[in-house]
């Protein structure tokens, strides 16, 4: 198994630093566009491999795209990150670009690989790798709800009292502060539903939480998460390779479910050694569905700044 990671700065590292703890593949590939910076963090995470045990040889590349040719698994983290009081969609007239290109290189040497996207806007940016890869739709994934359904099951433990492993927690609609949608209705600890367990103020509380997750973080760190993007990003990697078929939420091309049509969002899926193999339909309540509406509805907005810029 080959995998490779573009992009070596937070997520990237981290994502990479988790794929070689779970020895997910043999060999791993970082390439980065800023000289001698994929190679460095290579050597630095080889370098725990004694004191780790791991097998997975992992080589840092400087834009060099021959060393990932035949990867089955791409992981794209490449572009900038947001600054404190920033939202993800401005981040679009820079990582479109850099998304574009680096699909298209990708493609020369793994053409049937699978991608997963990390890049922000999330959902803009796997749409623009949909459009333009030429990929089957099943081999085309954003990671978000992932990251998103992770923050969602800690704050809902923290409210709880309860261990997050315990729990069933899911988040879809966009990857955005405003766009992205935690199913509190269909939550449970240990098959109970959590909002037999929550007050609706705490109920409130947790799904603001969430959906205000990344910002919170930016604001206390000055750039944006890394460890829960690396770690979400990697769980999506270990269904595909070892073949789980775990439901993840994960952006996704849709063609009619849950409503909507030629946009990425993210929706419950199940991922397998072939990308994502089915959607769940989680059947929406009218006021879900239409909260989902409205997500799809900003996040065409933002495609189709895509279309005026030229991009696609
Ligand atoms: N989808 C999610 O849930 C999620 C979570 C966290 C971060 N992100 C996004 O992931 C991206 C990366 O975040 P980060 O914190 O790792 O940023 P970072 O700045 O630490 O790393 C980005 C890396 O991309 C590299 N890069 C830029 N252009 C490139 C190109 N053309 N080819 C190869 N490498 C290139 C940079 O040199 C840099 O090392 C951002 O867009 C961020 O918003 C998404
Ligand atoms: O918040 C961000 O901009 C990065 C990422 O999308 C996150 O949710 O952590």
């Amino acid at each position: 198994m080959k995998i490779t990671v573009v992009g070596a700065g937070a997520v990237g590292a981290t994502c990479a630093d988790n794929i070689a703890r779970k020895e997910l593949a043999e060999e791993l590939i970082l390439l980065d566009i800023r000289e001698g910076f994929a190679e460095g963090k290579a050597i630095d995470m080889m370098q725990t491999s004694a004191l780790l045990g791991f097998d997975t040889k992992i080589k840092g590349v400087t834009n060099d795209y021959a060393a990932t040719a035949d990867s089955e698994v791409v992981v794209i983290t490449s572009g900038l990150p947001r600054k404190p009081g920033m939202t993800r969609e401005e981040l679009i007239g820079t990582n479109a670009n850099i998304v574009k290109s680096v699909t298209e290189n990708i493609l020369k040497y793994s053409p049937n690989t699978i991608i997963i996207v990390v890049s922000n806007p999330m959902d803009t940016m796997n749409y623009l790798t949909l459009k333009t890869s030429g990929l089957p739709k099943n081999r085309i994934l954003g990671m978000g709800g992932a990251l998103d359904s992770a923050r969602f099951k800690y704050y809902l433990s923290q409210e709880l009292g309860c261990s997050p492993a315990d729990l069933n927690a899911v988040v879809i609609g966009g990857h955005g502060d405003t766009t992205m949608i935690p199913l509190i209705n269909h939550a449970t600890w240990n098959s109970i539903p959590v909002t037999q367990l929550l007050s609706k103020e705490q109920q409130d509380k947790v799904v603001a939480a969430t959906m205000v997750g990344g910002a919170t973080l930016t604001k206390l760190i000055g750039t944006s998460a890394w460890y829960a993007p690396g770690a979400g990003t990697a769980a999506m990697v270990e269904s595909i390779v070892r073949d789980e078929k775990k439901l993840i939420s994960c952006g996704v091309a849709l063609d009619g479910e849950y409503g909507q049509k030629d946009i990425s969002l993210v929706v419950p899926v199940i991922l397998g050694k072939g990308g994502f193999e089915k959607i769940l339909d989680f059947k929406l309540s009218d006021a879900e569905q239409a909260e989902f509406n409205k997500s799809a509805d900003a996040v065409r907005n933002m495609n189709q700044v895509l279309v005026d810029t030229g991009v696609i």
